[in-house]
């Protein structure tokens, strides 16, 4: 039956396209317009005075780029400029407003009456945060109430009004359940027009103080994060662009997965990079890292690791104590550097007073950035001086010539005298002048430049340093620290150090000084690799979401958030429970095993949707066949992105090759692009944050052990599928489950 509107909302959805058609012909021609200026104004270039035509170009080149993102935003919705609709009525108000919302704003000219209005304005908020009734909103502070009459949402696809749904207390959101149930793309899918409350909170939360999410998995975390890059720049814009800000994502495979949703969100050119990236470029260092999940992989194929409580060691607070020992160390050195300041024999400068800047008043600031700042006060003082100097040295000239000619009768003597006298002052005078030009450099020169690099590598292989800064630690633990540095290998907790030491030494570049930092997976961060990005970065405006739940790196990493919480005095923290990627039967799956972990998080609860119930295949050997039948069997439900999961890489690169005659797979390493057409072979530790239609996880010749860390790999493996899951192995307690019942045996 058709909506009782529907006519009305199709004119006037007829109308705001023909509107935005009058403005995409107007931007057309303004576009040319400007062209043609430019055009123009570079014939008339002409050399002598090219002031005018200069300015009229960079004018029209202004106008040009303004015609252009118009035009290029208009374009980008045109097939569907709005989403939803709310009917508000401000307190006071006798007319109720209609608002329709979409991805981009769009105003009357001559009227200046909205025709959409963007899902990051402050009155799109009563769309995401609004039952019907009495609310509020705010703008900058100040609270706007009113009456909410209607929330109506709209399915609208090439242009084409199909269907209208009004959203009221008791209907669920009709449209969530159609986007969750849609086909992945193997990327994230646009929400702006489900988000839902518990999410839009975060997205619009405290945008000038961190924050941490703990997130079940699947409960939109990533998809947060970005929305809320798109609603900061929307609303901090004046004080941001989109070069302060930052976005840190787990591997390279992961940055080409959200590679396309930014843009899409209104948001380009923001730096999207991976933490060792980052730091590499911001050092400047040539080094080539041990691959990224070394000791992960030693890890999960059990093989020993004496070094883990060293591993352990380089990524908490403790070690960044033994770091500022060092540079306390250093500054100590260097503050006992500083002596008395000369010029021509006279002090100028107190040793005393520079000690205190540099202890003290400068202590703020990195070291070689107070070493300049001192060097200038010193210039300064010298400049100040250097007449003073001048003066007191020819008084004293004038005072002794005064003498040897009022004191001294012998005439041959007393021009002897005068002579020697006056050509000393002669020569000494001028010195002054020249030795100011100079004294400032030639005094700091004995301050080295640091060579962050290498000091870090004499804490590492210096029983001596490591004795004196690591008092604290045993003798053992000293000699496996030294032991385990033997070889030259850079890890990522490395990275922290080096970066740490630099924001303390020589403080970070301005090209690399990011305001706005969102981490995706926070919980595989060491809390070193926090604590010196935001010493670097000299601010504490962090996104951070995470699930501790999925973390397989916690032997280096967080396992709480308290500190993360100390690190951050001004964090919120906030959970999401609710789980938008998988159904309801595929979560009773991923609980079962969530439940025996010892991190104490609550169940995740799965936005209402049933789906399959997960499959178990007992195989006691990989089996090329009933991979292949399965895969099959899921394409056939037209399940279009598909990964095989299995424990270790080693497995992955073994079952990738066996598939390979039957299959078109891909193995997914940290650097791929997804190739969703293809079977796409995974190791578990690699499929964090990605999502696939169908999943089939595999436990052949090594089940996953009743241990956090097999449970923590297990549950990511299972929680990645969307909508089909299967489990190949042995029997059912190769994945860990206590209630076989949850799955169907085939
Ligand atoms: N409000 C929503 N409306 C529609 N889809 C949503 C909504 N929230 C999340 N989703 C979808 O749920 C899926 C999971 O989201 P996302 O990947 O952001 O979760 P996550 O918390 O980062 O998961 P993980 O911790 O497992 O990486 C995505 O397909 C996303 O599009």
């Amino acid at each position: 039956m058709q909506h009782e509107d529907f006519q009305s909302e199709q004119l006037y959805l007829h109308n705001a396209r023909q509107y935005m058609e009058e403005i995409l012909r107007d931007s057309a021609r303004d576009l040319k317009t400007a062209q043609d200026n430019i055009r123009t104004s570079l014939a008339d270039l002409d050399y002598l005075d090219s002031s005018l035509s200069y300015l009229n170009i960079l004018a029209n080149a202004r106008f040009f780029e303004m015609a252009q993102t118009q035009q290029d935003s208009l374009l980008a919705v045109k097939n569907r400029p709005y989403f939803a609709r709310i009917d508000f009525q401000r307190d006071g108000a006798v007319e109720t407003e209609q608002l329709y919302i979409g991805k981009t704003s769009l105003f009357h000219r001559d009227t200046h009456e909205p025709i959409i209005v963007d899902w990051r304005s402050p009155v799109a908020n009563v769309y995401y945060d609004g039952r019907l009734g009495h609310l509020s909103y705010d703008v900058r502070g100040e609270e706007y109430r009113g009456e909410l009459h209607k929330k109506r949402q709209y399915k609208i696809e090439a242009g084409e009004l199909l269907d209208i749904r009004d959203v009221d207390l008791t209907t669920t959101d009709e449209l969530l359940q159609e986007a969750l149930a849609g086909k992945a793309d193997v990327r994230l899918t646009e929400i702006v027009s489900t988000i839902q409350k518990e999410q839009n909170d975060i997205m619009r939360a405290h945008l000038k103080q961190p924050i941490i999410v703990q997130g079940a998995a699947g409960s939109g975390k990533t998809t947060i994060a970005l929305h809320r890059i798109s609603y900061f720049l929307y609303t901090m814009g004046e004080h941001f662009n989109a070069k302060d800000l930052m976005i840190l994502t787990p591997s390279k495979l992961f940055t080409n997965y959200i590679a396309d949703v930014l843009p899409d969100l209104g948001v380009g050119n923001i730096r999207q990079t991976t933490y060792s990236d980052y730091v590499k470029a911001a050092l400047k260092l040539k080094v080539k890292l041990a691959p990224d999940n070394v000791w992960l992989e030693q890890l999960i194929e059990e093989k020993p690791q004496p070094y883990e409580w060293l591993i352990a060691l380089k990524g908490s607070l403790q070690f960044q104590q033994l770091l500022d020992r060092y540079v306390a160390r250093l500054e100590h050195d260097m503050t006992a550097q500083f002596g008395d300041v000369f010029l021509e024999k006279y002090r100028i400068v107190k040793k005393a007073r520079l000690q205190k800047l540099f202890a003290e008043e400068f202590a703020y600031l990195p070291i070689e950035k107070r070493l300049a700042r001192i060097k200038k006060v010193l210039q300064a003082d010298v400049k100040r001086k250097e007449k003073a100097v001048y003066d007191a040295l020819s008084q004293r000239y004038e005072d002794t010539l005064d003498k040897i000619l009022n004191g001294i009768r012998d005439q041959e003597k007393r021009r002897r005298l005068i002579f020697q006298y006056t050509d000393e002052r002669d020569a000494r005078l001028p010195q002054i002048k020249e030795e100011a030009r100079t004294k400032t450099s030639t005094y700091m020169r004995r301050f080295k430049k640091v060579n962050v690099k290498a000091m870090y590598r004499e804490l590492l292989t210096d029983p001596m340093l490591l004795a004196e800064l690591a008092y604290d630690w045993t003798f053992e633990q000293q000699s496996q620290f030294l032991a385990f540095h033997q070889k030259e290998q850079w890890h990522a907790d490395d990275l922290a150090a080096l970066y740490y030491l630099t924001a303390r030494i020589k403080g970070i570049d301005e090209a690399h000084k990011v305001k706005v930092v969102f981490i995706d997976e926070v919980q595989d961060y060491s809390v070193m690799q926090l604590a010196a990005l935001q010493a670097g970065l000299e601010t504490d405006m962090f996104t951070m979401v995470g699930d501790l739940a999925q973390g397989i790196h916690s032997y280096r990493s967080l396992t709480n958030w308290q500190d993360v919480q100390q690190l951050f005095p001004r964090v919120t923290y906030t959970t999401l429970q609710k789980s938008y990627r998988t159904t309801i039967d595929i979560m009773h799956v991923a609980n079962d095993v969530l439940s025996k972990m010892e991190d104490d998080l609550p169940l995740v609860e799965p936005v209402v949707r049933r789906g399959e119930k997960p499959r178990f295949i007992a195989r006691h050997t990989f089996d090329v066949e009933t991979v292949a039948n399965e895969v099959a069997r899921m394409r056939q439900h037209s399940f279009r992105s598909i990964a095989l999961i299995c424990k270790s890489t080693s497995d992955a690169v073994d079952y990738a090759e066996r598939l390979r005659d039957v299959l078109d797979v891909q193995l997914l390493t940290t650097d791929s692009e997804l190739d969703q057409q293809k079977l796409l072979i995974v190791p578990s530790h690699l499929a964090k944050g990605l999502e696939f239609d169908a999943v089939i996880v595999t436990a052949f010749d090594v089940p996953f052990y009743d241990r956090p860390l097999d449970r923590k790999l297990l549950y990511v493996a299972l929680t990645r599928a969307m909508h089909a899951l299967t489990l190949i192995g042995p029997s059912t307690d190769a994945f860990l489950l206590n209630d076989a019942t949850l799955v169907d045996e085939v």
